[in-house]
């Protein structure tokens, strides 16, 4: 694999240079290297099954990178897991993928209750380690093989692997490396944990070109003042983080040039990326471009990109998503499965190189949601959208659209005319129930700054200003306010916790 080729030749050439570097741990490109060796040669000798995926669990440690080589130079894929998931879903995750080898590198105890999986701690495998030649490249995986295989929750609460192949990846890293200011030895941020698509985003363009990543951990985000302390000494150069992630920070007012001068790149995924989030951005870091991106993890992370302006700032509602790479053809579709004419709504279908083959295991999601267009594999996202000269926007996901009363509506949308509010921070509308059906909407907020003495008050402007915008059936019954709302551990905005808040 090219990518690879270019990590071993860098290894050799700056065995020095840093490529990660976590709280308290870093990692040289050298040690990256032979230690991943060590893990491969590790892993070969333990007769695993051919196609049979490693688990790797673990958060943000710099040996979490080591054993991602170290399985791909054995010729497996890895699963990364991230300590934030539930043991349970760990032991469904084992079951369902078939691996046989789990390796921990956590520090903490895994009290897998229903696999026979054979675990191994890092240390274990450090300890038998012995130095001996570069395993043969021949043994890497390559083209249509896995290179890792992501678990999305899916909206039904049962984990899907996403095989992401070598091609898949290489598609994406050449992407990101060409058509993006990502030049060689940049500094990344590395926010979202390695199960989460978004961190490929940070870790694969930045190790292809000698860049190294700076990892903020759960700890670092649970207290914001060490966050800050980190931000300061990162000297990061390349953002990536979801919306939700720097809207968090931009609440502090010294999230802006002077704490991260060198920071020329924005890079968003996962969410919409609201105007005003945009727009606060470009006057906190005027040197820095930012760029929205999308995705689903079944494309490899992100397939559109758009660098926001300044015009768009006024132009658009909600920002475009972007045009396609250059490899992926988006296509339209309504309900009866035609192409819709530019400028109309219909489903977003992913055609292209991108795409992955499949959920590991299920061959009946997998036909549910890939096929095959003109020879290529496609795959239908369940997002709406709609395409203006080639630039994609986002209108939302299909099980974010509801009815009320028999009205049709997109609770993103109705989200977006709340949000630019300038009494309102950040927003999530839930649907309540009774019973099956939808009885009313809450609209769960975080107030800016104002003078009203009490919530009603506050609620009756905004519902007054957002009369003039939405019609009545639309507009949020229930109004409550919070200080923050609650994050994903992939940094993206919980709706399951707020609907459990707004029901309790
Ligand atoms: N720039 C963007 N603007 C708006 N929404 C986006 C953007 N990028 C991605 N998304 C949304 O995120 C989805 C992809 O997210 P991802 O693959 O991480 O899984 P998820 O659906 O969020 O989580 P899970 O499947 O684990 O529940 C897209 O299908 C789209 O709905």
């Amino acid at each position: 694999m090219r990518m690879l080729s270019k990590i071993k030749d860098f290894a050799f050439t700056h065995p020095e240079a840093n490529a990660f570097i976590s709280p308290n741990k870093e990692i040289t490109y050298g040690d990256l290297w032979r230690q991943s060796e060590q893990v491969a040669r590790y892993i070969l000798k333990q007769n695993i099954g051919s196609g049979s995926p490693i688990i790797v669990y673990g958060h943000m440690e710099p040996e979490i990178l080591v054993c991602f080589l170290g399985s791909v130079k054995s010729g497996h894929a890895y699963i990364p897991i991230d300590i934030s998931i539930p043991f349970e879903r760990i032991d469904r995750i084992c079951k369902s993928s078939e691996a046989e080898l789990l390796i921990n590198v956590s520090g903490q105890p895994m009290p897998l209750e229903n696999s026979s999986i054979r675990m191994i701690t890092f240390e274990d495998v450090e300890a038998m380690a012995v130095d001996s030649e570069d395993t043969d490249a021949e043994k890497w995986v390559k083209e249509d093989e896995n290179f890792y295989i992501i678990y999305t929750s899916g909206s039904t609460g049962n984990p899907k692997g996403v095989q992401i192949s070598v091609n898949n990846l290489q598609s994406f890293v050449d992407w990101m490396t060409e058509d993006f200011p990502i030049t060689g030895g940049l500094r990344f941020l590395n926010q979202a944990p390695f199960s989460f698509d978004l961190s490929v985003m940070d870790l694969f363009p930045s190790l292809a070109t000698g860049g190294s990543l700076f990892a903020i951990t759960k700890e670092m985000i649970a207290r914001p003042k060490i966050l800050f302390e980190a931000l300061k000494k990162s000297d990061t150069q390349v953002w990536t983080s979801t919306p939700s992630f720097v809207q968090m920070c931009l609440m502090d007012p010294s999230f802006k040039d002077e704490l991260l001068p060198n920071l020329t790149v924005f890079l968003f995924c996962g969410e919409v990326l609201p105007v005003r989030i945009a727009h606060q951005l470009m006057e906190r870091f005027p040197k820095a471009k930012v760029y929205n991106t999308y995705g689903p993890t079944e494309a490899t992370v992100a397939i559109t990109f758009v660098e926001v302006t300044k015009e768009m700032l006024t132009q658009y509602e909600a920002l475009p998503v972007g045009k396609a790479k250059k490899d992926i053809k988006l296509l339209l579709l309504n309900e009866d499965g035609r192409e819709v004419p530019e400028g109309e709504k219909g489903e977003i279908i992913i055609i292209g190189p991108s795409v992955s083959k499949g959920y590991l295991g299920q061959p009946e999601l997998t036909e549910k949601a890939f096929t095959t267009i003109n020879g290529e594999r496609a795959y239908r996202t369940g997002d709406e959208g709609y395409l203006e000269k080639e630039l994609l926007f986002y209108k939302g996901r299909r099980d974010f659209q509801i009815k009320l009363h028999g009205y049709r509506m997109e609770l993103e949308e109705i989200e977006q005319h709340i949000a630019k509010s300038s009494l309102v921070k950040a927003v999530v509308v839930i649907p309540v129930y009774k019973g099956d059906k939808i009885e009313s909407l809450t609209a769960a907020i975080v107030p800016a700054k104002h003078d009203f003495e009490k919530e009603y008050q506050l609620t009756g402007v905004i519902k007054k200003e957002l009369a003039e915008k939405l019609p009545a059936y639309m507009i949020p019954k229930r109004f409550t306010f919070y200080q923050e709302l609650p994050m994903t551990p992939n940094g993206k905005i919980d709706r399951k916790q707020i609907r459990e808040k707004v029901i309790l």
